[in-house]
């Protein structure tokens, strides 16, 4: 069972809120795969769902019950407070939260006297008493309550007094935390800030905070409560949730553990950060985000010469933190804005040692920056920023076969079908080799027709595959006659590398990534030209 302790609860909603963000659909099965990252972090709760509103939520509490072994967390049934006019003892929703078997719930109740008027179209005293008998009715059931109050802060602006009544009223009916929701997410840390702290000395409570994040302030809001004395933060992996989504679970927790150095996840978790958000991310079937604070794969991305120049001397001059601490890594990213400490850097990262030649290094910088201006871009292509490396290094470029000359026609005939055909005139080991080759296209022609001239000489081709194929058009106020960026991406089954070319036409920008990545994939292999 867990090791966490209850004075402050890491409380995750991911499965609830951020499953309201448009584009996520999780089956039973994501949600249970979900549960169990989450747990692996470390949270102290998941908010499973809403049982009895969809048979997908109920199914997840009925499957979690024998499926999910949790060692941190603790699984929380989400509800409302009963029915305006009914009892807490005949309202179905509530029994189904009983029902779920999950030891916590949540409730979300009204604390903004519009809404209450409004949406709920009941009295402020009725909704009081929904509040109180909710909560009262699930105490007795054995059940750990924990209120959400949604609207809490507008509501408090528009009605202070009845905002902390419902605090109040949740309190004393025995729910063990009050959290205060941005619902609408048009709050700011100073206002948060401040009305945390009011409502904590008026009413005792402990609180929670919920914060969504239109105006991009979740993150800051959530700490903001927390600095005033909430002990109970609801975030989101990755920031899912309605709308633009939730405070994020894992900068949130970054920053309690890092900045606050407050131990919130049991030990050894806060480096398995950057794994389980992007583990998530694929469950989710959403690409994660480069740019996430922390685990973004850019979030230690260094581009900038200036930068490289004094992180070769300590990397904490230009990092916030130490990347292995969330299981990260730093990289340097090569491009036009290099100078030589990226340059070093990176070939350090790469295996070859250039601080001791600084002339060597400058060439590789001009050489990159004269390639960017023609269109290149070497941080999205590692594998032709090595090749590149080497060339200068060796003093030639690596060159297993050389293009005499290549041919690539795309037939489009009237009843619809295609054909695409390649022919290749290469020189490799001395002689001159001329294959062809069909594909689904004239870049996957080009491909047949360049493993067929050249594989009998290296056998190693058939292990590579191109996973990925990116084209830009580049000034694109030329039309037809832009230039074209093609990245590729190949693999080996290992590992994957990418691969650039540019050209006037896709064909020929794809002929170079095409080079560039069947050689790298020579070179990795060990082979030597
Ligand atoms: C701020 C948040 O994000 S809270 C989470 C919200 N999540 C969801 O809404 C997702 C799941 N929701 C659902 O599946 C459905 O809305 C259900 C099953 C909960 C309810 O469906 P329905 O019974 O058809 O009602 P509907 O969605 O149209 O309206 C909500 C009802 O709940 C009432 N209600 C809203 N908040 C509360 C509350 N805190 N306590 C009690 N009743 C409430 C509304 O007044 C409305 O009542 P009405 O049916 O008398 O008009
Ligand atoms: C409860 C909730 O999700 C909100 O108030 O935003």
């Amino acid at each position: 069972m867990s090791s966490l302790s209850d004075e402050f609860h890491v409380f995750d909603t991911t499965l609830r809120d951020g499953a309201q963000r448009e584009g996520i659909n999780l089956t039973v099965a994501d949600k249970l795969a979900i549960a169990r990252y989450l747990d692996e972090f470390g949270v102290g709760f998941i908010e499973g769902g809403w049982p009895g509103a969809n048979p997908r939520d109920t199914e997840f509490f009925a499957r979690a019950a024998t499926e999910l072994k949790l060692e941190n967390a603790q699984l929380v049934a989400f509800g409302a407070t009963r029915r305006a006019g009914g009892t807490a003892e005949d309202d179905a929703q509530l029994r189904a939260l009983v029902a779920s078997g999950a030891p916590v719930v949540t409730l979300v109740a009204k604390s903004h006297d519009r809404h209450v008027d409004l949406a709920l179209r009941t009295t402020l005293d009725e909704n009081l008493a929904m509040v109180r008998d909710s909560v009262a009715y699930l105490r007795a059931q054995g059940k750990r309550v924990f209120i959400d109050c949604e609207h809490f802060f507008d509501g408090y602006k528009a009605n202070r007094t009845y905002a902390l009544s419902v605090v109040r009223a949740a309190h004393e009916a025995g729910a063990d935390v009050v959290v205060l929701c941005d619902t609408n997410g048009g709050m700011l840390p100073g206002g948060v800030r401040e009305i945390v702290a009011d409502v904590l000395a008026e009413t005792g409570a402990r609180l929670g905070i919920h914060a969504q994040d239109d105006t991009g302030c979740a993150v800051a809001n959530t700490l903001a409560a927390v600095d005033a004395g909430a002990t109970h933060v609801q975030c989101t992996a990755n920031g899912y949730g309605e709308r633009v989504g939730n405070a994020n679970l894992f900068p949130v927790v970054g920053a309690l553990e890092l900045k606050h150095d407050r131990r919130v996840l049991p030990e050894g978790r806060l480096a398995e950060m950057t794994r389980i958000s992007h583990a998530i991310s694929e469950v989710v079937n959403l690409t994660p985000s480069t740019h996430q604070p922390y685990v973004g794969v850019s979030a230690f991305a260094h581009k900038a010469g200036l930068h490289a120049s004094a992180i070769k001397v300590d990397p904490d001059l230009y990092q916030h933190t130490d990347p292995a601490l969330v299981g990260n890594t730093m990289r340097m990213l090569v491009s036009d804005m290099a100078g030589r400490a990226s340059v070093e850097l990176k070939g350090r990262e790469l295996g070859y040692d250039l601080s001791t030649d600084r002339e060597l290094a400058g060439r590789v910088v001009d050489r990159v920056k004269e390639k960017e201006l023609a269109g290149y871009t070497f941080e999205a292509a590692d594998a032709s920023f090595e090749l590149l490396l080497r060339a200068e290094v060796q003093g030639a470029q690596d060159r297993f076969f050389t293009l005499e000359s290549w041919r690539a026609i795309a037939e489009q005939r009237a009843d619809g079908s295609t054909a695409n055909e390649a022919t290749v005139k290469l020189w490799a080991k001395g002689e001159r080799l001329v294959a062809t080759g069909e594909g689904n296209g004239p870049v996957d022609a080009l491909d047949a027709a360049l493993r067929a001239a050249v594989g009998r000489f290296y056998p190693q081709l058939a292990k590579l595959e191109l996973t990925d194929y990116k084209v830009r058009i580049l000034e694109g106020q030329h039309g037809t006659g832009s230039k074209t960026r093609v990245l590729i991406e190949t693999t080996d089954g290992e590992s994957t590398w990418s691969t650039v070319g540019v050209a006037e036409n896709v064909i020929g920008a794809s002929w170079q990534a095409l080079d560039d990545a069947y050689t790298f994939g020579l070179v990795r292999a060990g082979l030597n030209p």
